[in-house]
């Protein structure tokens, strides 16, 4: 995507090798639909394990990273289900064997034991499994993709788990698995922390003392475990009322909410945060308080909400008002406020603050010229509040999650979508970080459902047992239909490791060939300007693929978005008929090969001339009439050369 996600054409032995591939699994499918469920051996299950973990470590000490397209994992895509949204109580518990295959057991839970290692492949993660109360049989477990939670693989960091409403059916290699693709109908209890020991207020202060010490030593898993398991002890056995577990209490929400902004869980470190306050008037109570108001202002501010994060930050430092940090935040969080309210970025600063290791900007959104409403072109777009100019800002959106090529974060796999048989390239790397940051914060997870996608999944927030309920076959085409690449910033892009992002306003946008804005990316800043004059209530357009063939930009805007494109520009493109279309084509390549030859600067009269021949050539492959308020982008290029090598020569004459 100078336009959208990257595209990675394929050669057709390659796209033929890749379906085959997957297709395979379809008649293992057929095999085993007559096989009946046979006893599967726990010893040889877990033989197998040990052999395939073995084996992808050495590949992964051998290999390193893929370095050809071959080699990218590939997922079929496209065989939805919803996820579980009951509650854990009113499922009906069931053994293992009593698995039938290529069913969604509904109303019923699996209590299990892991007793195989963990395999760990790049799009899923498989263990060995038996039933937790009925010994004897044993199957394999697959977590599709999303194998990880506060940092950690999920399947390594758990010996006891339940799956709701599991599934049963074929991994792609064939072998019987109960796959869970859904993160929420996965719940584990954490190993190494023990949830039975003898309740009482002084068992919650061990736990304090056990999370404070999990802490130091930087396991942040163990100590919100502790934390969590003292809170509840705490505030089960004790009124609230009495003091010293009152007191407990406050010190582990405070505490805990500090783990939560290192574990990037802005929701609960908030509400941790203001638990914890006391209101009470002694000094070191103040100091207390002032403490909890910072983390709920971090939390406040990573969560982009710029007045609360204001409102904490000063409450802080009415408390301890000689407090630099609250200082330092304030002056932070005004200048937000000020980037929200369209009083200007300081993008030079902003520029200069990127690098590598920090490709994201420390930025607010600003939407001010914007109303998403339904339109015309498509479902809902965004409209101009307010007349526009020229050049002048529409919006500047913060990315809500972007995974960049030099990261460790990024992969793309292939998918073959079974909908509409289209293999695609899929920001894997960026799906399992936006799920991360879903599962992390639900509140936010509204503002992502609501975005465009064929499969309609959940329309609000669910949350069961504690945890949201996330619909990763609907997050996996809202990704396909709104995600974008913030291009080569930070050095070369690597396709198979491609950068990309999701922004959520600029979502709205719909496509134009003839669009009235530009894009441009200051790191994760998407920064929207108006390329003409937008009057009030104008539908404000981008373009999704700017390729100047008509051909090449149907079947990008088919493959990618999933519509074919009815503007001025397409059908006049359509009318040129092929012969028209193969020449300009053929010219724009010699334009586009000149330009990389030859350097404006200093550029000879006769190759000027050169340049303006091949502009004539081009011209005349537009219709005059047809193209009068049309663009003509084989011509953007070679212009923008020859008035690079005119300004140059003329400056030349001038000295
Ligand atoms: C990023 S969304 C744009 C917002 C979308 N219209 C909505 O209702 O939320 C992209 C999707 O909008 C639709 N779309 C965008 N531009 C279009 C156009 N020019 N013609 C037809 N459909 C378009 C396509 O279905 C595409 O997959």
């Amino acid at each position: 995507m100078a336009s959208p996600l990257t595209t990675i054409y394929m050669t057709q032995e390659q796209d033929k090798e890749l379906r085959a591939k997957i297709q395979t699994r379809q008649q293992r499918w057929d095999e085993a639909q007559d096989r009946q469920r046979e006893h599967r051996d726990p010893k040889s299950l877990v033989s197998q394990a040990i052999a395939a973990a073995l084996l992808s470590d050495m590949a992964e000490a051998t290999c390193g990273q893929e370095n050809n397209t071959d080699r990218m994992p590939a997922l079929e895509v496209g065989r939805t289900y919803m996820p579980s949204t009951s509650q854990l109580q009113d499922l009906k518990s069931m053994r293992l064997s009593e698995l039938l295959l290529n069913t969604h057991h509904r109303g019923r839970s699996l209590n299990l034991k892991r007793i195989g290692p963990v395999v760990l492949q790049k799009a899923s993660s498989w263990t060995v499994v038996e039933d937790a109360e009925e010994k004897g049989d044993a199957e394999r477990l697959e977590i599709v993709l999303h194998d990880e939670s506060r940092g950690e693989r999920i399947l390594e960091s758990c010996t006891n788990m339940i799956i709701k409403e599991p599934f049963f059916t074929l991994s792609d290699g064939g072998e019987p698995t109960l796959r869970i693709d859904h993160p929420s109908d996965l719940l584990t209890r954490s190993s190494g922390v023990d949830g039975n020991d003898e309740l009482g207020f002084t068992h919650a202060a061990k736990y304090k003392t056990k999370g404070n010490l999990a802490l130091r030593q930087g396991d942040l898993s163990a100590a919100h475990s502790c934390y969590t398991q003292g809170l509840d002890i705490a505030l089960k056995d004790r009124p609230v009322e009495d003091d010293e577990t009152h007191e407990l209490a406050s010190d582990i929400y405070r505490n805990r909410s500090h783990v939560n902004l290192l574990l990037y869980r802005f929701d609960e470190a908030l509400t941790d945060a203001l638990s914890s306050v006391n209101h009470r008037t002694d000094d070191r109570s103040k100091s207390l308080d002032a403490k909890a108001y910072f983390r709920a202002g971090c939390a406040a501010y990573r969560l982009e909400d710029w007045h609360k994060a204001k409102e904490y930050f000063s409450n802080q430092q009415e408390l301890t008002p000689e407090d630099r940090d609250a200082k330092l935040y304030l002056r932070k969080t005004e200048a937000r406020l000020r980037e929200q309210n369209g009083l200007g970025y300081n993008f030079q600063k902003l520029k200069a603050s990127l690098s590598r290791s920090q490709p994201r900007v420390d930025a607010a959104t600003y939407t001010g010229n914007t109303a998403i409403s339904q339109t015309p072109i498509h479902g809902q777009g965004l409209s101009a509040t307010n007349d526009i100019a020229s050049g002048d800002i529409v919006l500047c959106e913060k990315a809500f999650c972007t995974v960049w090529s030099h990261e460790a974060t990024a992969w793309t796999t292939m998918t073959l979508d079974i909908r509409d048989n289209r293999i695609r390239a899929f920001p894997a790397g960026l799906a399992k970080s936006l799920v991360q940051k879903l599962l992390n914060n639900p509140s936010q997870i509204g503002k992502i459902q609501s975005l465009f996608s064929d499969h309609k999944g959940l329309k609000h927030l669910i949350m069961s047992d504690g945890k949201p309920i996330i619909d990763t076959f609907q997050l996996h085409d809202i990704m396909c239909r709104n995600a974008f690449s913030p291009g080569p910033q930070f050095g070369e892009e690597d396709v198979r490791r491609a950068s990309a992002g999701l922004w959520i306003r600029a979502s709205y946008m719909n496509h134009s060939c003839v669009p009235n804005t530009t894009r441009e990316f200051v790191g994760d800043l998407m920064v929207v300007r108006a390329s003409r004059d937008i009057k009030a209530g104008d539908e404000i357009t981008h373009i999704y693929d700017d390729s100047s063939d008509v051909d090449v930009r149907a079947e990008s805007l088919m493959r990618t978005w999933g519509f074919v494109c009815a503007c001025p520009r397409c059908r006049t493109g359509r009318e040129d008929g092929v012969e028209v279309r193969a020449r300009r084509r053929d010219l724009e390549e010699r334009a586009n090969a000149f330009i990389e030859r030859e350097n404006p600067r200093g550029a000879s009269g006769l190759v000027i001339r050169k340049a303006e021949n091949l502009v004539r050539a081009i011209e005349t492959t537009y219709d005059v009439e047809r193209y009068r308020d049309l663009p003509r982008p084989a011509l953007t290029r070679l212009n923008s050369w020859l008035a690079a090598a005119r300004a140059r020569k003329n400056r030349n004459r001038e000295i």
